[in-house]
């Protein structure tokens, strides 16, 4: 069954009522974002060395968690962090301590001369720097962490949204993350299928959170 496209409030309203109304954790949504993701990427890419970019959001704790899967799997990962990580807060923050604690190979950046050497000769590069929660042109770190990323020979997933796309209107930042691979949680988004959007989207996976049937219907998906 194809599901309807959904815009940036309406995908944010499903993880709300799904945590307001139904219950769920939100820890549990991203743990099931994240194992999702991680087995995607593990059947898509699966050799060779794994880099995950981080950010401050949510979309960033999704990296924690496939890290820290991927790492489960027997794969070599890295993971870049362009905040740091006492940046993160909630479910984040968590996942993130969680792979500190773990002894996960976790680097926080200062400049781009680190990104750069930490990138190195990676095999695979996992976007998750930013999701549904940006706005506007990217800052400082996160634009150098796309371009570095753009200009390596390696394959680029993209979770839940390539950085630098605009999930409602399509728009591409100038520096947008080029992905070879799109794993995007729930639905896929407005944009996708608009403007500048679909040359950074690759191929489309859909991944769900777990969030109950019943409550997908009430936004039509
Ligand atoms: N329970 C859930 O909701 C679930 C959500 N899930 C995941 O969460 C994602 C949404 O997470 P999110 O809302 O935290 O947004 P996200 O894009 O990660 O970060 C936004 C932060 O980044 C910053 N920032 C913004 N724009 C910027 C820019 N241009 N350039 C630089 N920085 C910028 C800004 O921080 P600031 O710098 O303003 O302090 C802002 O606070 C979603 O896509 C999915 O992957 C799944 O785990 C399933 C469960
Ligand atoms: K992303």
């Amino acid at each position: 069954m194809k599901r309807l496209p959904l815009t940036r409030e309406q995908v944010q309203s499903v993880d709300q009522r799904a945590i307001q109304e139904y219950g769920m954790l939100g820890l549990v949504l991203m743990e099931n974002a994240g194992r999702g993701a991680a087995e995607v990427i593990q059947r898509s890419a699966s050799s060779g060395c794994i880099i995950v970019l981080c950010g401050k959001g949510n979309n960033g704790g999704d990296g924690y968690v496939i890290a820290r899967h991927l790492d489960l799997m027997g794969r070599d990962v890295r993971v870049i962090s362009v905040v740091p990580t006492d940046a993160l807060s909630g479910d984040a923050a968590a996942n993130a301590n969680i792979a500190l604690r773990a002894d996960l190979d976790v680097h926080v950046v200062e400049n781009q001369a680190e990104i750069e050497q930490l990138v190195g000769d990676a095999d695979v590069i996992v976007d998750c720097l930013l999701g549904t929660g940006a706005t506007g042109p990217l800052r400082g770190l996160y634009a150098d962490a796309v371009r570095i990323a753009n200009r390596t020979q390696a394959t680029r997933i993209a979770i839940d949204v390539p950085t630098g796309i605009d999930v409602d209107t399509g728009t591409a930042d100038l520096h947008t993350f080029n992905a070879d691979l799109t794993i995007t949680f729930v639905a896929e988004k407005i944009g996708f299928g608009l403007q500048q959007a679909s040359q950074f989207l690759g191929q489309i996976e859909l991944v769900s959170i777990g969030v109950p049937r019943k409550l997908l219907r009430q936004h039509g998906v």
